[in-house]
């Protein structure tokens, strides 16, 4: 794709800009920082989230630069100094990255993406990876939840029309794609990302034709495969009866691959022309379904018995309609000092879940050997290594009596490098691979974690240390403040 706005450098909040002339100004521009990106809630209540985004988050790094018309633009809003304006016309990302790759299960409140750095490029990489990351894990999960009411029945996203925008709806079909959906209708989509494409056709081509027969006779004679839009000027009286008689009609010259009803009753209707296409000899004629659809609306029809073989989902997958944003948040967790030395830093607030976990990570898939099945996610400090490990202690992070020692298990880290020292040193798999890493990965977690509705609270624990040291922090943050108000200078 290419555009106007394909260069996304100046795709961040003014105040990440504002900060790193302050930075750059009090001569810390080379000072290092780690950042973490990680949310505090599951996405639609569910029991996991599917990662998605790093293939744009790649692009986006690849090409940051301030072009001269970026620099103008700047200039003109007579907010930056000409020394800070000539640092960012050299400005390069030249940090690193470590994220989990796409299609990994996501958890609230662990790392899914760090950025290591100078403290202005990490500032200024916060607004994009937000943005591009939350977006696309939402659609991912949204679609995984689609995919489990589903069954094994073929998904089609059809959300182009009512994405928010462009972008989102290209980049949202990606998502839904590594999240389990089959094709989509967005060519565009298809193209770039080697996604199947697959497509019906509307009420219009009925309404040209004034005729629900002619219509479908026209279609069947320029095209092979077809699928009949039935419900027209009446589902069960004239859409099927038509279709049937085309399909006889045309024989082999066609592919008679089903009908599509958009409206009324699901559940009675399917059933009916599930009926008539039986009778009428196309038994592998398929019923697809649109209008509305989501996880709750197939699972309904599933249990009405409803007879639908292929859904088309759009609004309510592309705009994650009933929690249309994803909470990540990136936050400074180490940086280094006057002395040269990183230091671990927090985000204290009043509210307990908001206070960050400080110090570089590395989040662990740890899975009982016996079964292969997950136990839990376990985060350590950086230099931490749980396989060196005999035995591993696992304990809830808030309610610390809750916990378990496991002996025999394997221990996987989960953040990758993707850019080291500002070279890009991960290779992005096939999409068709991507997705087939998700669905196995999904097939290693108990079904307690996965059911719709109330499921089971996935261990996302902090090892013995890393929790030591949160602990230590706040005390420290706590204690330097009571001396300060015991001195009287506050
Ligand atoms: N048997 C059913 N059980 C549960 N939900 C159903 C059933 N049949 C249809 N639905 C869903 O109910 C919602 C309303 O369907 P309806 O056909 O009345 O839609 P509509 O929006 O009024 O129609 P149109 O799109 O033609 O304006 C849709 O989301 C549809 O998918
Ligand atoms: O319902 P969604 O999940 O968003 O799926 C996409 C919808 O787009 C088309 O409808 P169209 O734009 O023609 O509108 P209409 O069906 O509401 O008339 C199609 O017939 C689906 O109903
Ligand atoms: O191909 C279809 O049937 C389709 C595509 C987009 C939106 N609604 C339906």
């Amino acid at each position: 794709m290419s555009n106007e706005f394909d260069n996304l450098t100046l795709h961040t909040d003014a105040y990440e800009i504002n900060m790193m002339q302050t930075y750059f100004q009090a001569g810390l521009q080379d000072r290092r920082a780690v950042f973490e990106v990680y949310f505090r809630k599951m996405p639609f209540e569910n029991g996991f989230a599917i990662f998605a985004g790093l293939e744009k988050v790649i692009n986006y790094i690849k090409d940051i630069n301030f072009t001269d018309d970026d620099i103008e633009f700047l200039r003109s809003q007579n907010e930056y100094t000409e020394e800070f304006l000539e640092y960012l016309r050299n400005f390069k990302f030249t940090g690193s990255i470590r994220s989990l790759v796409e299609g990994e299960l996501v958890f609230n409140n662990e790392p899914m993406l760090q950025v290591e750095g100078n403290v202005c490029e990490c500032q200024l990489v916060e607004t994009a990876i937000l943005n591009i990351v939350n977006y696309q894990t939402l659609i991912a999960t949204k679609a995984a939840r689609i995919r489990m009411a589903a069954g094994d029945d073929p998904l089609l996203e059809f959300g182009s029309r009512r994405a928010q925008e462009t972008a989102a709806a290209i980049w949202g079909t990606r998502a839904a794609y590594i999240g389990g959906f089959n094709a989509t209708s967005n060519v565009l989509a298809g193209k770039n990302f080697n996604i199947p494409i697959s497509g019906t056709h509307a009420h219009s081509l009925v309404e040209l034709f004034q005729d629900d027969y002619k219509a479908f006779k026209a279609y069947a004679q320029s095209h092979r495969e077809c699928v009949f839009l039935v419900d027209t000027f009446d589902t069960l009286k004239s859409g099927v009866p038509n279709a049937i008689k085309v399909a006889n009609e045309m024989g082999d010259k066609i592919h008679f691959a089903g009908v599509r009803i958009d409206s009324g009753d699901m559940a009675y209707l399917s059933k009916r022309v599930r009926e008539m296409l039986d009778d009428a000899g196309y038994p592998d004629a398929k019923i697809f379904a649109s209008n509305d659809l989501d996880e709750k609306t197939i699972t309904s029809l599933k249990m009405q018995d409803a007879k639908i073989d292929v859904w088309g989902i759009g609004t309510k997958l592309i705009t994650a309609f009933d929690q249309p944003a994803l909470g990540a948040v990136y936050k400074m967790v180490s940086v280094e000092n006057d002395n040269g030395e990183m230091v671990d830093t927090i985000k204290l607030s009043n509210n307990a879940e908001k206070v960050s976990t400080p110090g570089k990570k590395q989040v662990w898939r740890i899975t009982e050997r016996k079964d292969g099945k997950s136990e839990g996610d376990y985060i350590t400090l950086d230099d931490e290594n749980p396989n060196d490990e005999d035995s591993l202690y696992m304990f809830h992070p808030q309610y610390t009596y809750i916990n378990k020692t496991l002996t025999d298990f394997d221990a996987r880290p989960l953040l990758k490098d993707i850019y080291k020292d500002g070279a890009l040193v991960y290779e992005q798999p096939e999409l068709a691979d991507i997705k087939q890493y998700s669905e196995d990965v999904l097939s290693s977690l108990w079904p307690e974690y996965k059911r719709e509705l109330n499921p089971q609270e996935y261990p996302v624990d902090l090892s013995t240390k890393c929790w030591n040291n949160k602990m230590s922090i706040i005390k420290d943050v706590h204690d330097k403040i009571k001396n300060k108000q015991d001195k009287g200078e506050l």
